[in-house]
Parts: structure tokens; C-alpha cells; sequence
């Protein structure tokens, strides 16, 4: 498992070792304790309790979203198709509050971002179709779920658009990272 550090502290790129044969190809998608000893974590647990699994079409943009006081941590790849995956630092007292970092990833790259409690976090498909797994370290909570607009021009995310994206219509109607609710 080969872990990169980002622009972002604590954000890190993730690309397991692929073992091909004249079968196919294998590798662990997920070690716990490889994981947690690479992004520094203080224990052998990385405390993942949720999984999900979404599919989008071409165009759909999720995000930029949050859990205020039940923060997630999320580990995120692509099992199909490709997608630009994006961190926003969003801690108050960190001195890359508000920098975002975005990147490709795909079923052909096989790349992972984990992104810690405290960052928003969004994708946009740049595929047919992409179907997305990420692990949570915290359950949904729908009462603390909070979003921040994928267009903040306060944030500038270069989305690699070709058009205007497919928004949920909560996302249409998020706010701004400096109205949206703060995350403790
Ligand atoms: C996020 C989530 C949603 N749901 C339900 C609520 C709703 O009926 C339906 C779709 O929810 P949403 O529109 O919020 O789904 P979506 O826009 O895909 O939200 C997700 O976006 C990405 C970028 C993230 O990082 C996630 O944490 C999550 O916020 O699924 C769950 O049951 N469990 C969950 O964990």
C-alpha cells in the first residue's frame, strides 16, 4: 500500500498493491491496521461503523456535505467509472481552513482519498456512470447533516465541468462555507 501525502494535512492518497496473475487480479481494498498506522492514526482502529455504496450518472455532483458534532471520516474510492473526489479543510483553526483538494479517482486507478473528521466532502462524475464506496467512521445523522455550496466562489473549486452539473435540490440551495453551520 503505497500512501501519499495532499496539500491538505491529514487528507492522504491511498493506492493498495494490485497482485495480477493470469486470472485477474487481486488486492485488499481495506487493512485496518495498514490504514491506520499510515494516516497516523493514534490506534490499530480506524472506528469505520458505516459503508456506502452510491451509483450516479455523468454530471452528478454530490455535495459539498457534512455532519456537524458527529463528524465523519470517510475513505473513498470508485468501484466503476471515474470521479473528481474533493476535501474542504473546514476547522475553524486550521491554517488550510476553507483550501479544498480534489482528485481522480477510478476503477482503472484503483485510488482511495481519506478524508478525517472535518473536512466537507463532494465528487462529480466524469464518467458514463460511477458507482462510489466510502467507509464512514460515524453513523448518518440526519439531524446533524449540513452542506456547503459545490460553487463557493470563497472555496473555487476547479470542477472539471463540460456543463452545468446534476445537483440534488438541497444542494442547489446550500450556503456559502462562511454562513453554513460550523463544524465543533
Ligand atoms: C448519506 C446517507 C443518506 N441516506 C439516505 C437519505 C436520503 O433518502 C438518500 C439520499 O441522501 P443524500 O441526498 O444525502 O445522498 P448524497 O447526496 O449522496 O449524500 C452523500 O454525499 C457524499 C458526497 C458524502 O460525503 C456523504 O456523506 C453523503 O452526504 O439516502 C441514508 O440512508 N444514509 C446515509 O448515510
Amino acid at each position: 500500500m503505497h500512501v501519499s501525502a495532499t496539500p491538505l494535512p491529514d487528507v492522504y492518497l491511498i493506492e493498495p498493491d494490485v497482485h495480477e496473475d493470469e486470472r485477474g487480479y487481486f488486492y485488499e481494498s481495506f487493512n485496518q491496521r495498514e490504514f491506520a498506522r499510515a494516516v497516523g492514526l493514534p490506534c490499530d482502529d480506524a472506528g469505520f461503523v458505516q459503508d456506502n455504496h452510491t451509483r450516479s450518472r455523468r454530471g452528478v455532483l454530490r455535495g459539498l456535505h457534512y455532519q456537524v458534532r458527529q463528524p465523519q471520516g470517510k475513505l473513498v474510492r470508485a468501484v466503476s467509472g471515474e470521479i473528481f473526489d474533493v476535501a474542504v479543510d473546514i476547522r475553524s483553526k486550521s491554517p488550510t481552513y476553507g483550501k479544498w483538494f480534489g482528485t481522480r479517482l477510478s476503477a482503472a486507478n484503483r485510488r482511495q482519498l481519506w478524508l478525517p473528521p472535518g473536512f466537507a466532502h463532494g465528487f462529480l462524475v466524469l464518467s458514463d456512470a460511477a458507482e462510489v464506496l466510502y467507509k464512514c467512521t460515524e453513523y448518518y445523522a440526519p439531524a446533524h447533516e449540513a452542506g456547503i455550496r459545490w460553487d463557493d466562489p470563497g472555496i473555487g473549486i476547479a470542477w472539471p465541468l463540460t456543463g452545468p452539473p446534476v445537483l440534488s435540490a438541497k444542494d442547489r440551495n446550500a450556503p456559502q462555507l462562511s454562513v453554513a453551520e460550523a463544524f465543533t
